[in-house]
C-alpha cells in the first residue's frame, strides 16, 4: 500500500486554501482516490516510508480522465533523486534530469518547463522565475531547507515552492549523532592518519559523551531525534528553540531552555535550525564568547548559521575544542577554506539526507 504524506507549501499565499499543509490525495492499493477539489491539477511524487515504493499521481482539471487528454508537463529534474520516484514521474509527465547545470544553463532550459525538482545544491533565484516567461507552476524541493529558492520571487511569479518536510529526518538525525560520535573520538583524524603509515595512539584520545551536556539548538523534527538518541548515549540534553512546546521537550527528558543558557552550559553544541534572517551567523563572535573553554560543536543545518571565520577563531583561541561540519556557507567551500582545512574540524560533504532510505523514501509533492 502507498501512503502519501502531506508536503508543505513554502509560499502558502498561491494556496487556494489558507492552511500550508494541503491534504490533497489520498491512496489505498491501487485505488487512488483524489479530494474534493477539481480545480487543482495536482503532481505528487511521493513514497510511503513503510513500503519504500514510490507513488506518482497527476490529476488533472477534471480528474483522472484528464489525464490522458492534456498535455503532459514537462518536469526537470536537476539533481539526483531517487531512481523509483523518477520511474514513476516518467508515467505522468516529461522528465528531463539534467544535473550540474550552470546557472546560465538552468535558465536556458527553464522557460520549457512547468516545474522544477532540486536539492540543496541548485539556487533557484529570481533570474530563473524570470526566465522561466511564467510557464513554471511548481518548484518541488526533495528535502526540507528552502533557502536555495527565492521564495519572494517564486510568490511575485505565480510558482509554489513545495518540499518534503519529513523525509530526511532520520538520516539527518543519524549524520548527527555519527559527526558528534565520530569528533569526540577523533575518527577522521585518525583513520587519515593510521593511512599515512603512523600509529598516534596517544595523540588521538577522545572525550566521552556520556554524562556530558548537549545543547540542541533547533528543537523540531531532526533536533528532537538528536536528542532522543542523545539521550540513549548517556548525554544531558538541554535543548533552545523559540517555537517548540515544553511538554514536547519534557516528553523526551529535555529542557528547554534559552538561547544563553544552552550555549553557556554546553559540552557539545549541535544545530538544526534553518537559515533565516533570524538564524543567519547566529554562532558569532559574541557567541563564542558565551560558550564554555573546550566546546564541541557539530553542524548539519545550515552552514549560514555560523560565521566561520568567527568560528576559526574560536578553534584558534581553544573555545572551540572541535567541530565537526555537513554544511558550509558556501558549498562545496573553497578548496584553501581554513576552516575545512583546520585541524579540529571533520568535514562531510552536505550528506545529511544521503541515506539510501531518505532518497528512496523522498517525497515531492507539485501542485500546479
Ligand atoms: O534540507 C535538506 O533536506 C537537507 O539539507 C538535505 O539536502 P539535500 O537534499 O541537498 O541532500
Amino acid at each position: 500500500m502507498a501512503s502519501l504524506r502531506t508536503p508543505t507549501v513554502q509560499n502558502p499565499s498561491l494556496s487556494p486554501s489558507s492552511k500550508t499543509r494541503l491534504p490533497c490525495a489520498t491512496s489505498s492499493s491501487n485505488n487512488l482516490r483524489f479530494s474534493p477539489a477539481p480545480h487543482r491539477r495536482l503532481i505528487i511524487v511521493s513514497s510511503s516510508a513503510s513500503s519504500n515504493k514510490s507513488t506518482v499521481l497527476v490529476a488533472e482539471k477534471f480528474g483522472e480522465a484528464g489525464i490522458a487528454a492534456s498535455r503532459k508537463p514537462t518536469v526537470l529534474v536537476a539533481e539526483k533523486l531517487g531512481e523509483a520516484g523518477v520511474e514513476l514521474l516518467r508515467k505522468f509527465t516529461n522528465v528531463v534530469c539534467e544535473y550540474n547545470l550552470s546557472p546560465e544553463e538552468l535558465c536556458a532550459k527553464i522557460s520549457l518547463c512547468d516545474a522544477l525538482i532540486v536539492r540543496s545544491g541548485t539556487k533557484v533565484t529570481r533570474e530563473v522565475f524570470e526566465a522561466s516567461g511564467g510557464r513554471l507552476k511548481v518548484v518541488g524541493r526533495a528535502g526540507v531547507g528552502i533557502d536555495n529558492v527565492d521564495l519572494a520571487a517564486a510568490t511575485e511569479f505565480g510558482c509554489l515552492v513545495v518540499n518534503a518536510p519529513t523525509a530526511n529526518t532520520v538520516a539527518a538525525a543519524e549524520h548527527g549523532i555519527a559527526l558528534l560520535a565520530a569528533m569526540a573520538r577523533n575518527v577522521a583524524q585518525a583513520d587519515a592518519s593510521v593511512k599515512a603509515g603512523k600509529w598516534q595512539r596517544n595523540k588521538y584520545v577522545g572525550v566521552s559523551l556520556v554524562g556530558k551536556t548537549l545543547a540542541v539548538m533547533g528543537f523540531g523534527k531532526v533536533g528532537s531525534e538528536v536528542a532522543r538518541r542523545a539521550k540513549g548515549l548517556g548525554m544531558h540534553v538541554v535543548a533552545h528553540d523559540p517555537y517548540a512546546a515544553a511538554d514536547r521537550a519534557r516528553a523526551i527528558g529535555v529542557d528547554l531552555v534559552s538561547f544563553d543558557e544552552a550555549i553557556s552550559s554546553a559540552d557539545f553544541i549541535s544545530l538544526h535550525m534553518p537559515l533565516t534572517p533570524a538564524t543567519s551567523k547566529i554562532l558569532n563572535d559574541e557567541t563564542f564568547a558565551k560558550m564554555k573553554k573546550g566546546v564541541r560543536i557539530v553542524n548539519v543545518a545550515r552552514g549560514g548559521v555560523i560565521d566561520e571565520e568567527a568560528l576559526v577563531r574560536a578553534l584558534d583561541s581553544g573555545i572551540v575544542a572541535q567541530a565537526a561540519l555537513d554544511v558550509f556557507t558556501e558549498e562545496p567551500p573553497p578548496k584553501d577554506s581554513k576552516l575545512v582545512q583546520h585541524e579540529k574540524v571533520t568535514v562531510t560533504p552536505h550528506l545529511g539526507a544521503s541515506t539510501v532510505e531518505a532518497q528512496e523514501g523522498n517525497k515531492i509533492m507539485v501542485k500546479c
